[in-house]
């Protein structure tokens, strides 16, 4: 089989082909339906403590543009709905071709123009790889962040302004290092939807604690062209490298706002 994508012969109703856990029972992203959400008090907010990277690349991996330190450097996320440390490993982007689409939670059947992927590991495990392959809804805590279009996101401003530089499947960039990641986040983390879910790509393993941020960030109208301009690994627009809605089947998704 062609390499996993998003096109209409490789595309996620083929994925299970590859990984048979693509009709799990924990797989993501979700629709987060409000009605059927349970506040819970004892949901704390998040600490996310992010230190500038001295060598990190900016890269088109043919299915999302990524922005990935060569090693770890004390970057972590902790409390909310986590038991221990999580150790930052990478972000990345999942947008649509128009306003109307690219995320891939939606809230009430509602799609916002694009997602933000904050990755981390259980930092009880040696390495990212081990995290994923851990077993059970722990080894990756991964934030979620809509964007919509409003005022240019001055904080991933350095970020977008790389994309023309990573158009190209297989390019990337190396980050300025006084790029300040920590920016780029809300002042707190407080509203958020929590549920146990999977990887959204292959190998759609399911090891993830998703944290999906109620309140989306805004971008500029600029800087959503500048993703509609990246390039996949078959030389179409990448735009539409989002999963559709996987079923809940007897989860709960846990909020903590009323
Ligand atoms: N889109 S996502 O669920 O955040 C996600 C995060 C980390 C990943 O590592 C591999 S491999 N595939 C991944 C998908
Ligand atoms: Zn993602």
């Amino acid at each position: 089989m062609a390499p996993w994508g998003y096109e209409k012969d490789n595309g996620p109703a083929h994925w299970h082909k590859d990984c048979p856990i693509a009709n799990g029972k924990n797989q993501s992203p979700i629709d987060l339906i409000n009605g059927e959400v349970k506040y819970d008090s004892g949901l704390k907010p998040l600490t996310a403590k992010y230190v500038p990277f001295s060598d990190a690349k900016f890269l088109n991996n043919g299915h999302s543009v990524q922005f990935q330190p060569s090693a770890g450097n004390g970057s972590e996320l902790t409390g909310g709905p986590l038991a221990v440390k999580y150790n930052f490993e990478q972000f990345h982007f999942h947008w649509g071709n128009n306003d109307t689409e690219g995320s891939e939670h939606r809230v009430d059947g509602k799609m916002y123009p694009a997602e933000l992927h904050f990755v981390h590991w259980n930092s009880t495990n040696p390495s990212f790889k081990d995290a994923v392959g851990s077993g059970g809804p722990n080894g990756l805590a991964v934030l979620g962040f809509f964007l919509k279009v409003g005022a240019e996101n001055a904080a991933l401003k350095p970020i977008t302004d790389l994309i023309p530089k990573v158009k190209d499947a297989g390019t990337s960039v190396t980050v300025p290092s006084n790029f300040d990641m920590q920016a780029i986040l809300p002042a707190t983390l407080t509203d958020y939807y929590t549920y146990d879910g999977s990887l959204t790509t292959p190998p759609l393993a399911e090891c993830v604690k998703w944290i999906v941020f109620k309140q989306p960030l805004e971008v500029s109208a600029a800087q959503m062209e500048a993703f509609r301009s990246v390039i996949n690994r078959d030389g179409k627009p990448m735009g539409g490298n989002y999963r559709p809605p996987c079923p809940l089947h007897d989860r709960a998704v846990k909020t903590s706002f009323k």
